[in-house]
């Protein structure tokens, strides 16, 4: 299939015109998980087929250069509390994502999941380690900077939408704009509403559209400003099978046709299969990773992550 033909095909099927799965980049088929490493990268020194634990660290994309790299984090600890009581939320995350790479992180409730979401989106600080974003270490940067980086360079989608239900639908997606200090670009608002498909609903406000139709808004909020990454905080949570893929749909194609990076919390290995690679934390390390997984082999290796047997092999 030509190159336009698919990209053609790819966002009339995310905006939901055709129904069914995005040919090349979906969810696998059962089976065909690990086909065509080469397109992702291979990591030098990890066995992408062996079960168990892999502790390198992982890098993830097509790009091996340093200087692509849209998320960088190393020996990132987070710790909550001192002495005894203290809890070891993150234990030495290392992690490189390459520009225009979606990945999924799980792991069981209380594994760091949020800390790690928040130290790499600079919503929090580490206690130790460093977080590169797009090239910029944002650890030692004031609350101020880190504020301005977030609204010029960072989206984020929430299970919740978080939209301001006073606001239009277009006044919500132009907002890290106005935020950012920008003129709100209209032009640019049109454009990320056309890419999600809800072009013909700006003048809208939030309570007039479904839970669906909201996501998309939130993804178009946080495409606006181009930034150098998208985290996601299970962005389906709240929606049903269907419009769940249609929303990670969007995000592939974000990923897949103008070159977002995604980073993405979920519980549901079916979002996860969306990704490229799947992250798993265990107890606050990252203890293991998937390429191109399908969704029933991602659910197996988060209940691997639960049993007695693995957390032994883990310890
Ligand atoms: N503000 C805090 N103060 C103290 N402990 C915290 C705080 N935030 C998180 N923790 C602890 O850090 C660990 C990791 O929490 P985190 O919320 O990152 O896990 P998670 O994987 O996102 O869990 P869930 O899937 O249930 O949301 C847990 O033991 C949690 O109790």
């Amino acid at each position: 299939m030509g190159l336009r033909k698919r990209r053609r095909e790819i966002d009339e099927r995310a905006s939901g015109r055709i129904p069914g799965p995005i040919p090349g980049r979906t969810p696998l088929a059962s089976g065909a998980d690990g086909a065509d490493p080469g397109a992702y990268g291979a990591v030098p020194g990890v066995d992408r087929t062996a079960p168990g634990v892999d502790r390198t660290a992982p890098s993830v994309g097509r790009a091996v250069s340093g200087a692509d790299w849209a998320v960088e984090l190393r020996g990132v600890r987070r710790r909550y509390g001192r002495g005894g009581s203290a809890v070891h939320a993150l234990r030495g995350v290392d992690l490189a994502l390459a520009r225009g790479s979606f990945t999924a992180v799980m792991g069981p409730s209380g594994s760091g999941k949020s800390t790690f979401l928040q130290c790499a989106a600079g919503l929090d600080r580490p206690s130790g380690g460093t977080v590169h974003l797009g090239g910029t270490d944002i650890t030692g940067l004031s609350e101020n900077k880190l504020t301005a980086l977030r609204r010029s360079r960072l989206g984020f989608v929430f299970q919740a939408f978080n939209l301001l239900p006073s606001l239009t639908v277009e006044q919500n997606v132009v907002l890290p704009l106005r935020l950012a200090g920008h003129r709100p670009d209209r032009r640019r608002a049109a454009e990320v509403l056309a890419q999600v498909g809800l072009q013909d609903k700006g003048r809208r406000r939030p309570g007039q559209l479904s839970g669906g139709q909201q996501q998309r808004v939130a993804i178009a909020r946080a495409l606006v400003t181009r930034p150098d990454v998208v985290f996601a905080d299970e962005p389906t949570g709240a929606l049903d099978t269907t419009t769940a893929a249609e929303i990670l749909g969007l995000l592939r194609q974000a990923v897949d046709v103008h070159g977002a990076t995604v980073v993405m919390v979920t519980h549901d290995p079916t979002a996860a299969a969306w990704a490229d690679r799947v992250l798993f934390l265990a107890d606050g390390s990252i203890v293991d990773h998937l390429e191109r997984a399908t969704a029933p082999r991602i659910a197996a290796r988060v209940a691997a992550l639960t049993t007695p047997s693995f957390e032994g092999a883990a310890a």
